[in-house]
């Protein structure tokens, strides 16, 4: 896969000790394109997430980003074993020492990665606005001294990330709830604000897992406006991951279908629509058994 794409995932397995979750899963994602990952419960999409965004140690395979004008090994950057090898390369070992000690998921997320969670994730005890400032703590300036004597420099990034914050908070809708709990948001709001705040960290790939699940229709309508937004006005390539099929048929360049860890159809809405091994995933139908 070649620079077109923002990620490229290659070969990805990840086992849970006798459990295949993932296996042999090749995909990419187009740069600026929204891509839905789907498949019925179970098929492996959040192992995929969690390995993409470094909760999970993919068992084999490779995870490339290119992002902010570099390509980023993000097994690399995770921090991987050492191997036999690296003691007669002392590059390769210097390298890989490198990431064990300094390497972990904020590096993904420095790389233009950011995701939101199935299960709402949010500093719920945190003001809405207090959720987005934590967010973009990777671009503020945080030295100690300039903080105590409060210099222009920092005086200015700070207004800078209100203003960020704010800007994210008029797109999803928010402003007036800028000062409430987070917690004290409705569930649709709540999704809004994950989604403002993974845009807070300044991605260029944003990774979304079932952010429609538990939204009634308008809200779904709503959110559907918001992605497209993101894609069409901010330049971000998005990967979702949702049962809504309505809203993945509407908003999706591309859909990659995963089933038993496996990818078995990826293409255009309307091909996957009328594909007949994924409507046999999603009937749990065997294919190869008489009617
Ligand atoms: N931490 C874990 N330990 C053991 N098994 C796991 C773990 N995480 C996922 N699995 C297993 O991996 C497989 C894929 O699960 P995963 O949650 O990725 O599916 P999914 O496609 O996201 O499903 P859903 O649509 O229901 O969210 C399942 O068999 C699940 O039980």
């Amino acid at each position: 896969m070649t620079g077109e794409h923002v990620l490229s995932v290659a070969h990805l397995s990840m086992q849970f000790g006798g459990i295949r979750a993932l296996h042999d899963v090749s995909l990419g994602v187009q740069r600026g394109s929204i891509t839905a990952l789907i498949g019925p419960n179970g098929a492996g999409k959040t192992t995929l997430f969690n390995c993409l965004t470094g909760f999970y140690r993919a068992s084999g395979g490779s995870i490339r980003l290119y992002t902010r004008g570099m390509a980023t090994d993000v097994l690399q950057v995770l921090g991987e074993p050492f191997q036999l090898g690296d003691f007669v390369r002392p590059r390769q070992f210097a390298s890989r020492l490198w990431y064990k000690l300094f390497g972990g998921t904020h590096r993904v997320n420095r790389a233009g990665l950011a995701r939101t969670f199935q299960n709402i994730r949010l500093f719920r005890e945190m003001s809405v606005l207090e959720n987005l400032l934590v967010a973009q703590h990777l671009w503020l300036n945080r030295s100690l001294l300039a903080g105590v004597l409060n210099t222009p420099g920092f005086r200015r990034a700070e207004e800078q990330a209100l203003a960020h914050a704010f800007y994210w908070l008029e797109l999803v809708d928010l402003v007036d709830c800028a000062n409430r709990l987070a917690g004290e948001l409705s569930y649709g709001q709540q999704r809004r604000l994950e989604i403002a705040r993974a845009m807070c960290t300044r991605p260029q790939l944003l990774c979304l897992d079932e952010p429609a699940a538990g939204l009634n229709p308008a809200e779904t309508a709503a959110l559907g406006a918001i992605i497209r937004t993101l894609r069409d006005t901010h330049q971000l390539s998005v990967l979702l991951i949702e049962h809504d099929m309505g809203m993945v048929m509407g908003i999706s360049d591309h859909i990659v279908v995963l089933d038993h860890g496996e990818v078995i159809a990826a293409g255009a809405p309307a091909a996957i629509r009328s594909d007949p091994k994924v409507i046999a995933a999603y009937l749990g139908a065997d294919e190869e058994e008489p009617a």
